[in-house]
C-alpha cells in the first residue's frame, strides 16, 4: 500500500445543496421494488444460470411479489434470448407482474432486444449507456454533445419507433445514464432531460429514470444528496418514475438505497441477499425486512426466508454468508452470556400482542419462518441464562436460580476444555451425567406411612449402596424429611435441606415430575441433587441421593472421583 494514497486516489466531490431535505425524511411507505437477479445478479455469477435456474428464479421471485422483475439481457446471448421466449411464449408471466429487460444503447442489440419480446403482454424496455467522464474518453471517445446526441436521443427514438410498430405489447421504458455516480450532475440531468423528451414521457406515461450507483464511489449521504439534486433539478420530474440501483462497493449499499428513498427515489432496483456484480446489488431483503421492523409493510413476503435462500443458492451456486443480514444462519444467534439473559428475561415478561421490544432481536425469527431454536447456543461465552433458556426452552426443566449459577460452572468446564459450542442435546447429556448418575446411592423402592391423626410421617426405604441393598426407615414431618433422618443414619452424615422445587415435564401420560433440592451435607457447600420420576415423592428422594451422591463425588480425591 501507499503511504501518500493520494497520490493515487481522488477523494469525493461534496454536492453543495445546503437545503437538503433528505436527512429529515422518514420513509412511511416500501418503494416500487425490481428484482434484477436474472440480469445484473446473473451476468455476475461465475456460471450464469441455465434455463431451469432462471425459471426457478423467476417463479421465486413472483412468489415472493415482486410486480417487476428484470428477466435478462435477451442480446447478450440463446440462453437469454431463449428464456424470455419460454416465459412468453409458454404465458408464465402472470397478469400482474412486468418482464423488464436489459439493451445497450446500440441499434442491433435494440433490434434484437425487440424480437425477444415478440407477444409479450406487457414489457419495460430498459436501455443504457455510460455517461461518465472516463468512459466518454476512454470507451465512446465522445463529446458531451456527442454522448446526448448519438447515445441518448438517437437510441431513445429507435426504441420508441421499434415500440410504435408493436402496439400488441403494452411498452414502457427505462433509461439508466450508467455510472451515474461517477459522472457530473449537470450531465446527468441534461442525458435524462434529452430521454424524456425523446420518449415523449408525460405524467399519465411516465418513463423511469434509473439512477445507478454503478459503483459505490462515496458516502451514502453523497449518492443521497445527488438523488436529492436530480429530483429536484430534473426538467420533468412529474413524466418521471425515479429509480435507483445502488451497488455495495463500499458495504454501504443498503444505506445507499433507503437515503435514496428519503431524497425522493420512487423506486428501488436490487437482488436477493445482495447478489451482483463484485460486491453486490443493493440487497432488496435487508431494504424491505429495515423497512417491515419499523412496523412498515414492505409488499415483499419473506416469511419462508429460509426456503428463498436455498432457491438463491441453487440459482447463484453461490453461498449466503451465516451472517447475512435477516437471512444467515447465525443472525438470531446469541451466544453471549448477558444477551441470553436478557433475551430469556424479554421473553418471559412478553405478552401476546405486546409490540416487539425484544434484547439483540430486531426482529422476531418466527416472521420470516425462523424458530426460536438458535436464538440462543452456548459455547464458553456464555452464561447461566442462555443455559437455563435452552434447559427450559428445549427440554423443559425449569432450573431455579442457584441450580441454573450451579450448572452453568459444569458446561462452562464442558466449553472451556473442548473450545467447541454445546448443543441442546449435549446440555441435556451433560446434565443427566451430572444430577442424573446414581453411584454410589441409588433409589429401590418406599413405602410411605401416613398417619391423619399425626403429623409425623414414617417411610420404609430400599436404597442401593454399591453393590449392596440397604434397607432404611426414619420418622419426620413429611417424606423428605423421614428420608433424611433415615439416610443420616446410612450414610453417617449431616443432611440438611435448605431448598426444594419440583415441576411436572412432559404431558399427558409421559409427564414426570423433576424436583430439585438443595442441601448441605455435613456443613459443605451447598449443592443440589436433581430427581427425576413419574411419582413425586419417588422423585424428591432420588433428588435427595443425588445430592448425596454429588456431594460424595465432590470431596472424593481428584483421581478417585475421575
Ligand atoms: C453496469 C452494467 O451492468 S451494464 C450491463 C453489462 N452487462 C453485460 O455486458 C452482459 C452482457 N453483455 C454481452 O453479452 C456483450 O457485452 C454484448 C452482447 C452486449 C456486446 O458484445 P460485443 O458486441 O462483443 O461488445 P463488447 O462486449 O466487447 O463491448 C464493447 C462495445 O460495447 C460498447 N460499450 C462498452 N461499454 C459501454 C457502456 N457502458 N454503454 C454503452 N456501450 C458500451 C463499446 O463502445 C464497444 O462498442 P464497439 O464494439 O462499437 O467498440
Ligand atoms: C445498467 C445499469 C443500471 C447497471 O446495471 C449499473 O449501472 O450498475
Amino acid at each position: 500500500m501507499l503511504t501518500d494514497p493520494s497520490k493515487k486516489y481522488r477523494s469525493f466531490k461534496p454536492v453543495h445543496l445546503r437545503d437538503r431535505t433528505w436527512p429529515d425524511a422518514v420513509i412511511t411507505k416500501a418503494p416500487i421494488w425490481l428484482s434484477t437477479d436474472l440480469r445484473d445478479g446473473n451476468q455476475a455469477l461465475i456460471e450464469p444460470m441455465n434455463q431451469a435456474r432462471k425459471l426457478r428464479m423467476f417463479e421465486q421471485l413472483v412468489k415472493i411479489g415482486f410486480k417487476e422483475i428484470e428477466v435478462g439481457f435477451p442480446s447478450a446471448s440463446e440462453t437469454e434470448f431463449g428464456f424470455l421466449r419460454h416465459l412468453i411464449d409458454n404465458n408464465l408471466i402472470p397478469d400482474d407482474v412486468t418482464v423488464q429487460v436489459l439493451t445497450p444503447a446500440r441499434e442491433a442489440l435494440i433490434r434484437r432486444t425487440f424480437e425477444s419480446l415478440k407477444g409479450a403482454k406487457r414489457a419495460i424496455v430498459h436501455f443504457y449507456h455510460a455517461v461518465a467522464p472516463v468512459m466518454r474518453r476512454v470507451v465512446f471517445d465522445m463529446t458531451q454533445d456527442q454522448v446526448i446526441e448519438e447515445l441518448a436521443i438517437k437510441h431513445a427514438t429507435l426504441i420508441k419507433e421499434l415500440a410504435a410498430q408493436n402496439p400488441g405489447t403494452d411498452w414502457r421504458f427505462e433509461y439508466s445514464p450508467e455510472m451515474f455516480s461517477g459522472t457530473e450532475l449537470e450531465f446527468s440531468k441534461r442525458a435524462v432531460d434529452a430521454v424524456v423528451e425523446a420518449i415523449g414521457a408525460t405524467k399519465e406515461r411516465p418513463v423511469i429514470i434509473n439512477l445507478p450507483s454503478t459503483v459505490e464511489h462515496s458516502t451514502p449521504n453523497i449518492f443521497a444528496d445527488m438523488i436529492e439534486w436530480m429530483h429536484r433539478n430534473v426538467a420533468k420530474r412529474e413524466a418521471i418514475i425515479l429509480s435507483v440501483h445502488p451497488h455495495n462497493d463500499r458495504g454501504t449499499g443498503t444505506a445507499a438505497g433507503e437515503f435514496a428513498v428519503m431524497a425522493g427515489a420512487d423506486r428501488v432496483e436490487g437482488c436477493l441477499f445482495g447478489s451482483g456484480e463484485r460486491t453486490g446489488n443493493v440487497d432488496v431483503v435487508n431494504i424491505a425486512l429495515n423497512l417491515y421492523s419499523q412496523g412498515i409493510n414492505p409488499g415483499l413476503d419473506f416469511s419462508n426466508i429460509d426456503e428463498i435462500r436455498q432457491c438463491a443458492e441453487y440459482c447463484t451456486q453461490l453461498p449466503v454468508h451465516p451472517r447475512h443480514p435477516y437471512v444467515g444462519d447465525l443472525v438470531y444467534t446469541s451466544f453471549s452470556g448477558s444477551h441470553q439473559d436478557a433475551i430469556k428475561k424479554a421473553f418471559s415478561a412478553r405478552k401476546e400482542g405486546d409490540i416487539w421490544e425484544m434484547p439483540y432481536l430486531p426482529l422476531d425469527p418466527m416472521d420470516l419462518g425462523r424458530s426460536y431454536e438458535a436464538v440462543i447456543r452456548v459455547n464458553s461465552q456464555s452464561g447461566k441464562g442462555g443455559i437455563a433458556y435452552l434447559m427450559e426452552a428445549e427440554h423443559g426443566a425449569v432450573l431455579p436460580r442457584r441450580l441454573q449459577i450451579e450448572f452453568s460452572g459444569v458446561v462452562q468446564e464442558v466449553t472451556d476444555a473442548s473450545g467447541k459450542e454445546v448443543t441442546a442435546a449435549d446440555l441435556w447429556t451433560i446434565f443427566q451425567r451430572e444430577y442424573l448418575e446414581t453411584a454410589p446411592y441409588s433409589y429401590v423402592s418406599h413405602h410411605l406411612i401416613e398417619d391423619s391423626t399425626r403429623e409425623i410421617v414414617e417411610l420404609n426405604t430400599e436404597v442401593q449402596d454399591g453393590n449392596n441393598k440397604q434397607k432404611i426407615s426414619g420418622q419426620g414431618n413429611g417424606p423428605i424429611d423421614a428420608f433424611v433422618t433415615a439416610l443420616q443414619k446410612l450414610s453417617n452424615q449431616k443432611i440438611t435441606v435448605m431448598d426444594y422445587h419440583e415441576h411436572a415435564i412432559g404431558a399427558g401420560a409421559d409427564a414426570k415430575a423433576i424436583t430439585y433440592v438443595e442441601l448441605r451435607v455435613d456443613g459443605g457447600k451447598p449443592l443440589f441433587g436433581v430427581g427425576m420420576d413419574s411419582n413425586i415423592v419417588t422423585a424428591s428422594l432420588k433428588a435427595i441421593l443425588c445430592g448425596l451422591n454429588r456431594s460424595t463425588r465432590a470431596s472424593a480425591p481428584k483421581s478417585a472421583a475421575a
